[in-house]
């Protein structure tokens, strides 16, 4: 299945510089995993933004969310979910 994913970032301006940094760098290990494994294909800055879009191909709508809810940035995340279905028109 998949999914479409926006995330925006609002890490606190007060965060501690060193754990800003660390939860940064574990998110990039976390994301690359995702990637490298196939169910993270896509991901993509949104220009001007601490945000991303995201496409994921998951099993499930739970599998997804545990993927979602184990990003060390989800608890300074909003995120939208848009599950996705083949286009009648797509050749
Ligand atoms: O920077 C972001 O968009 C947030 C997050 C998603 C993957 C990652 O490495 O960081």
């Amino acid at each position: 299945m998949l999914f479409h994913v926006r995330m925006d970032v609002h890490l606190p301006a007060d965060l501690d510089p060193e754990m800003r940094a660390d939860i940064v760098a574990r998110e990039k290990a976390y994301s690359q995993e995702l990637q490298r494994s196939g169910k993270w294909p896509h991901i993509w800055r949104i220009v001007g933004e601490y945000s991303n879009f995201s496409v994921f191909d998951v099993e499930s709508g739970d599998e997804l969310h545990d993927i979602l809810s184990g990003l060390p940035l989800f608890p300074y995340m909003d995120i939208k979910v848009t599950p996705l279905a083949k286009h009648p028109s797509k050749i």
